[in-house]
């Protein structure tokens, strides 16, 4: 075993098996004290497995209360998880904490953590002395980092003044001081407007090729996961809904919509009655009719019982499902989907 505690025949960053956490209910006396409690216990995590290697971008992904901040703030050693184990590049999550920070950058989710009326510059000194980091070591690393941003002419600019594209990448840029092997960004285009998000995102993307980062990341904008081309860990209630890459959950799941494009409106009308009577919901739009075919016709069958009308047809295309209605309909209808593959 290394100096970090990477074992040389696990080629995962971060290595997470059966992962709980049970937040217990508020003791009774504690209650009145508190601003918000809880009265019955809550398993916000039920036996998280995942494994996310260098170079790899695994999108956590889940409704509010899936449990997604939970599984971050264990592996940053925020929170204790409650049974399981947790390893980053070999370090126990639960006894190493301080050590897997120098290792791991975080992105928490909001701007909360940044000093308003501080400069960029002090924002990242503030981080860094925290983090243990000496001033020398800051000195070199602060231009860098800032530059990997594209933020080198913001550096004295106070944080207040900076649009929310700009204090995302600054929230990056303080991921990034302590030179880290893998990356933990909690919604990290949140407030973010589309276009700066697109920038931040392809950053991300750059720098996980460039440096081999392992990251895990969360986000409820889904086309956003799908640009990443990561991997997904589909969350619900704590629990795994799918684990594995988007490709086999898209070969698995994807039920295409079928669109045939005639030349005029009377081929139109008798492709559609056709598709029709063969039992299939079909949408009309000008000379285009789409459906969906389902698990069991092929569209050699479809076309073959059309018989002479599928003469008229000039144009077949598949439709891919938009990922956030393929991940809608693993959530909707099949709980089979439990536990999924790595
Ligand atoms: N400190 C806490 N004490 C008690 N319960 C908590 C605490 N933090 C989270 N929970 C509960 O644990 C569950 C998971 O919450 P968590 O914040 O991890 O989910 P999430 O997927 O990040 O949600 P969101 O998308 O809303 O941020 C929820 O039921 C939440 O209410």
């Amino acid at each position: 075993m290394s100096e970090l505690g990477h074992e040389p025949d696990d080629d995962g960053v971060i290595v997470l098996s059966g992962l709980t956490k049970l937040y217990e209910p508020t003791p009774r006396w504690m209650r009145m004290f508190a601003r918000s409690h809880l009265t019955e216990p809550v398993k916000a995590l039920d036996g998280i497995d995942l494994v996310v290697r260098p170079g790899e971008i695994c999108a956590v992904v889940g409704p509010n209360g899936a449990g997604k901040t939970t599984l971050f703030r264990i592996i940053i050693g925020l929170t204790e998880a409650s049974s399981g184990q947790g390893r980053v590049l070999g370090l126990d999550v639960a006894r190493q904490s301080e050590q897997i920070r120098q290792v791991v950058g975080w992105m928490p989710a909001e701007d909360r953590s940044l000093l308003m009326r501080a400069t960029v510059r002090e924002n990242l000194q503030l981080h860094g002395r925290l983090q243990g980091m000496s001033r020398t070591e800051l000195q070199e690393r602060i231009p860098y980092v800032l530059q990997t941003v594209d933020l080198t002419a913001k550096t004295d600019v106070v944080i207040a003044s900076l649009s929310a594209g700009m204090k995302a990448r600054v929230r990056l840029a303080r991921a990034l001081l302590p030179g880290p092997r893998a990356l933990i960004l909690d919604e990290p285009t949140g407030a973010v407007d589309p276009i700066a998000a697109h920038d931040l995102l392809k950053l991300i993307m750059d720098l996980v090729k460039q440096e081999q980062l392992a990251v895990l990341i969360s986000s409820h904008r889904l086309e956003e996961i799908e640009a990443l081309q990561s991997k997904a860990l589909l969350m619900d209630g704590g629990r795994i809904k799918y684990s594995g890459d988007l490709d086999s959950l898209r070969q698995k799941w994807d039920r295409p919509q079928l669109e045939l494009v005639m030349a005029d409106e009377s081929a139109t009308r008798l492709v559609a009655d056709g598709l029709q009577a063969q039992g299939l919901d079909v949408v009309v739009d000008g000379f285009a009719v789409r459906c969906r075919l389902g698990d069991t016709l092929t569209i050699g069958a479809v076309l073959g019982r059309l018989g002479a009308s599928a003469a008229s047809i000039q144009h077949i295309r598949e439709i891919p499902m938009p990922l956030r209605d393929l991940i809608a309909q693993i959530y909707r209808l099949d709980p089979a989907a439990d536990g999924g593959t790595q």
